[in-house]
């Protein structure tokens, strides 16, 4: 058990079983796009921890970028998705592969999918390391998933509680 801020959480998901699923996802991508020069793109926070796991399992050409995505306070979705630092790099006619941490509610990726059709990239496709598909209440597809989990607050690896628990190498859900 840990304690960050007021809150409680327990062990969930093991190291070894992320490691697992990052595993099955690098073996997709380096199928799917390994001779197709990609930019990963990274969603701040989050997303950091995965995003070096993926992209160090990377076998082709590639390009890394990040944008910074804001829409939650203690454990619940603010419902308003800020984008606080958008794109820095020329997505045009480009294979952008977006890098998620957990994809919720979906808030967060529609706003991306604006970004991304706004910038023409030539086609993007949707990477997440955590998925609930309880709370996902948006239509755009996501390709590659690594786990699928109940609707309940996960920290750990790269996912916070008012900015704590980024650092855990395994992932706890709240008691
Ligand atoms: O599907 P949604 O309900 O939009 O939730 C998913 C988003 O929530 C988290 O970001 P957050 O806004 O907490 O910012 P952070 O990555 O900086 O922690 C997470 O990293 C995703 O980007
Ligand atoms: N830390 C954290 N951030 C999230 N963003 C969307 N869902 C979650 C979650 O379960 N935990």
């Amino acid at each position: 058990m840990i304690k960050l801020h007021d809150l409680e959480f327990e062990p969930y998901i093991s190291e070894e079983e992320i490691m697992m699923a990052i595993e099955e996802i690098s073996v997709k991508l380096n199928k799917d796009f390994g001779h197709k020069r990609p930019v990963f793109l990274g969603v701040l926070n989050g997303s950091f921890m995965f995003a070096s796991e993926i992209i160090k399992r990377f076998s082709g050409d590639c390009e890394i970028s990040f944008v910074k995505m804001g829409s939650y306070e203690g454990t619940e979705t603010t419902g308003e998705v800020k984008t606080l630092l958008g794109l820095n790099q020329e997505l045009k006619g480009r294979q952008v592969i977006l890098l998620e941490d957990i994809v919720d509610t979906g808030n967060t990726l529609v706003e991306i999918d604006k970004i991304l059709k706004k910038a023409e990239v030539e086609d993007y496709k949707v990477v997440t390391l955590f998925y609930k598909p309880e709370a996902y209440k948006k239509n755009i597809p996501i390709q590659y998933i690594g786990m699928e989990i109940p609707n309940k607050f996960i920290v750990g690896f790269g996912l916070d509680y008012d900015g704590l628990g980024r650092n855990l190498t395994q992932v706890y859900k709240r008691k």
